[in-house]
């Protein structure tokens, strides 16, 4: 504010003064100060200004502008120039950093919307790329966008909301409908549902993940249009039902499963595992594995393990675990290594199973593939092994190897007549002395019916082998208590050496098994070494064996008839026939050679049918002849007597259409004997036929009378062995009279068979001998030899 105060400077007038002031700069006319003198001006700008002042008395005229003032208002500091000076660097200033500012935000906005296209973009195309659709979802329309791609391009689809639920599997259709209702009651954040889809290429299911969101609403915060992706998740699923699978699998299987982590700490087991072990998952989960076999295997079983492991990614071998019990459990431990998917070991799986039951087995096995049952004594095949075994240390401590092959001695008698838990018993017996016999480190085994084989080791001297041959011959000669009983048995026994007789095994108990045959020759019950001189019977009876099979086809057979008389009247009354054999590469073969052979082969079957074929086709031939044959004998082995032969008496008698009564039958007494009850049937049947049947040899067997009377036999042949002595032997001629005798009192014919001289047969007839056959009266002959003696009976 300026303020001035204006006064008249002669006072002559008080009242009468009138002034007025204009201030140059400001006004535009004379301001009059009415009775004042104060000049006010408020709000000045800042300037230069002067104030002029005028004078007037009443009624004078106005006095000439003086100046009262020159005024120079100063402005405010903010009102200066510098400082508008700097308000305008400041304007400019804060404009360009506005302005800076302002295209920041702009690039910045730019960027960032680049960044959501591409990334838009980027999500899109992965959503397209990894199989997956994306879907617009109009409600009020009901409207299905569909994008999806195809080798590369996009593809869109606009269908109706329905036309997709066709598709979908009418199964699924409920889960899509409850995910819906769900996420639009607010109870989910977003929809999602899986669901099956028909691929409409080839009509398949696939499967898919359906997941979306509203992206608008109404006014009333309703949705009205969804959006989101549906995924192909049917590898998801295949795999997910492969993990079910193999999950199920895991839990039902038998074998215990535990996986660990690369430092053995269990991860999981399955219920087989606690069936095994005992263990159940919560005591062992996060412990060592290796707790399982602790204090059972050294460090570097593990360590070998373990490098196995690294080497071939799984180990297996045969083990034992403890079970929660403290129990040793064998089991068929398997650990592999699993891989993740960039080829890495991530975990240990570990299978295995109670092999409890098949160790048993195979201890089972192993015992009755190298033992043998009745003794315990090794069998044929532990015995190989052993020999085998034997003849590599001899070789290494330049040492001998004696084998000893035993047979005992007529065992099959005690077999049939005792039968054959006797047998068994006596077997047991016998070798439990076996066992006695020898030192710790010899075998003895056990390899057949009545065969035996011990191998002496370390041997340096043969006489070894004699002591213990001696030593068995000695022991064996004590009699066996077998139950109530008291047997007698011997062996006999055939040794070979290794390296001197031969060195194999084969050879060696091929050589043994020959001395063995050569003993028995002797006499038995004694001990032969063998010699090579003891090969060449071996060899024969291979020749004999595999000319004896050749024989039927090549004709080599043939029969004759040996003619038997009446005593009294001197008339021929019968036949015998007997087998020849006539080898073209060995020559004549006497039965008393091949018949066993035939009968321990089993070939006695087909020769034995043979024969009775031949004779009753003769018998018929002579009868065509106009011959009037008479009863001709056929010999009969054991193993001929079954049930077959009846048919095949019965068979041969119709087709040559022959009477019975023209065969007779003679087997032995060791023949009826094996199977006495069986044989008494079997001779009946026969007997009913009309067959008459002989009891050969008789004398040298068993001479049962009890059997004899139970058997239905018509004749006894008395055997040659006794007749030949009967003139020199007081025994034998008694023998013979007492045979006779008894065959009397029993009501049967006797016939003596070996008469060679007058006075045998005189003595024959003195004790009421009934028939008579031998060289004396007619050798066995050919059949045109027998067809004469028919033709001279029949002459008067
Ligand atoms: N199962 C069958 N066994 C048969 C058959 N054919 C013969 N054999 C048996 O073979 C054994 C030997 O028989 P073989 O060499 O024929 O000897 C017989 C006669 O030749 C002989 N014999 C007869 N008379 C005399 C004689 O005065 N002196 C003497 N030293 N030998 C004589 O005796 C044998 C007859 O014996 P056997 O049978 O006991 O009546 C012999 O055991 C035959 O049985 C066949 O087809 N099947």
């Amino acid at each position: 504010m300026l303020n001035f105060e204006v006064t008249s400077s002669d006072f002559s007038y008080p009242g009468h003064d009138n002034f007025s002031f204009y201030l140059e700069g400001q006004d535009s006319s004379w301001t009059p100060l009415r009775n004042q003198h104060l000049v006010s001006y408020t709000n000045l700008a800042p300037g230069h200004y002067r104030l002029w002042g005028r004078y007037q008395l009443d009624g004078n005229s106005l006095e000439a502008p003086q100046l009262l003032a020159d005024i120079h208002i100063e402005p405010p500091y903010y009102r200066t120039t510098s400082a508008y000076v700097i308000y305008v660097l400041l304007t400019a200033l804060m404009f360009s950093l506005l302005t800076r500012r302002y295209f920041k935000q702009r690039y910045h906005a730019q960027r960032i919307q680049q960044e959501i296209s591409t990334s838009e973009k980027r999500l899109r195309l992965a959503l397209l790329g990894s199989g997956g659709r994306m879907w617009d979802w109009q409600l009020k329309h009901n409207r299905l966008y569909i994008t999806s791609q195809h080798d590369g391009d996009e593809y869109s689809e606009e269908i109706d909301r329905q036309q997709f639920y066709s598709q979908v599997h009418p199964d699924d259709l409920p889960k899509i409908t409850e995910a819906l209702q769900l996420y639009i009651n607010g109870e989910t954040p977003f929809y999602e549902a899986e669901y099956r889809l028909k691929n409409t290429t080839d009509g398949d299911w696939l499967w898919g993940l359906d997941r979306g969101k509203a992206v608008e609403w109404d006014k009333h915060g309703n949705p009205i249009r969804l959006a989101g992706t549906l995924t192909d998740i049917s590898l998801r699923k295949r795999q997910e039902d492969q993990l079910r699978l193999s999950y199920q699998v895991l839990e039902s299987m038998n074998e215990a499963v535990v996986i660990t982590d690369l430092d053995y700490r269990v991860i999981d087991v399955n219920p087989a595992f606690t069936d095994i072990t005992g263990f159940t998952e919560q005591d062992i989960k996060g412990r060592p594995v290796l707790f399982l076999t602790r204090g059972l295997y050294p460090r570097s079983f593990y360590q070998q393990a373990e490098s196995v492991m690294l080497n071939r990614h799984s180990w297996a071998r045969e083990m034992q675990i403890r079970t929660r019990r403290g129990k040793l459990l064998p089991v068929w431990m398997e650990a592999n290594q699993v891989l993740d998917h960039r080829g890495h070991t991530s975990h240990l799986v570990m299978v295995f199973n109670d092999i409890t039951e098949r160790k048993k087995a195979e201890e089972d096995l192993r015992l009755m593939a190298n033992y043998d049952q009745l003794t315990d004594l090794p069998n044929r095949t532990l015995f190989q092994d052993r020999l085998q075994h034997a003849l590599a240390q001899a070789i290494r401590c330049d040492t001998k190897v004696a084998l000893l092959f035993l047979d005992l001695d007529r065992f099959k008698n005690i077999n049939d007549t005792r039968g054959h838990q006797v047998g068994d018993q006596l077997l047991s017996a016998v070798a439990e002395r076996l066992r006695r016999v020898i030192r710790e480190g010899d075998t003895v085994a056990r390899i057949g019916g009545d065969e035996f084989t011990i191998i002496l080791e370390g041997v340096h001297k043969t006489k070894a082998a004699t002591v213990i041959a001696e030593k068995i011959i000695d022991t064996l000669k004590q009699p066996f208590a077998v139950g109530q009983m008291m047997l007698d048995i011997t062996t006999s026994i055939g040794i070979s050496i290794f390296p001197d007789d031969a060195d194999n095994t084969e050879e060696l108990l091929k050589f043994a098994d020959t001395a063995m045959y050569h003993a028995k020759a002797m006499g038995r019950n004694n001990f032969q070494f063998y010699t090579a001189c003891m090969n060449q019977a071996a060899v024969r009876h291979m020749q004999l064996e595999s000319g004896l099979k050749q024989a039927l086809a090549n004709n080599e057979l043939y029969l004759v008839y040996q003619p038997k008389y009446e005593v009294k009247s001197g008339k021929l009354i019968g036949m015998e026939a007997l087998l020849r054999w006539h080898s073209d590469k060995l020559g004549p073969v006497s039965p008393v050679e091949f018949i066993p052979l035939a009968e321990e082969t089993g070939m006695i079957n087909t020769i034995g049918g043979w024969v009775l074929q031949q004779v009753c086709q003769q018998l018929a031939q002579w009868r065509q002849q106009g011959l009037q044959p008479v009863p001709v004998a056929i010999n009969l082995s054991a193993k001929q007597l079954n049930n077959h032969i009846v048919d095949e008496v019965q068979q041969a008698l119709t087709t040559c259409e022959l009477t019975a009564s023209l065969l007779e039958l003679e087997l032995t007494e060791s023949a009826v004997m094996q199977h006495p009850a069986e044989s008494i049937a079997i001779l009946a049947r026969l007997e009913a036929l009309g067959l008459t049947l002989a009891v050969d040899d008789f004398g040298t067997g068993y001479s049962s009378l009890a059997y004899l009377k139970r058997f239905p036999i018509h004749t006894l042949k008395i055997d040659k062995e006794f007749v030949r002595d009967i003139s020199d032997d007081p025994e034998d001629a008694a023998i013979t009279s007492a045979i006779i005798a008894l065959a009397h009192s029993l009501d049967l014919l006797v016939v003596a068979e070996g008469v060679e001289t007058q006075e045998q047969l005189h003595f024959l007839a003195s004790q009421g001998c009934d028939q008579v056959q031998g060289y004396l009266l007619g050798k066995p002959m050919s059949v045109a030899d027998c067809s004469g003696l028919l033709q001279a009976k029949a002459e008067p």
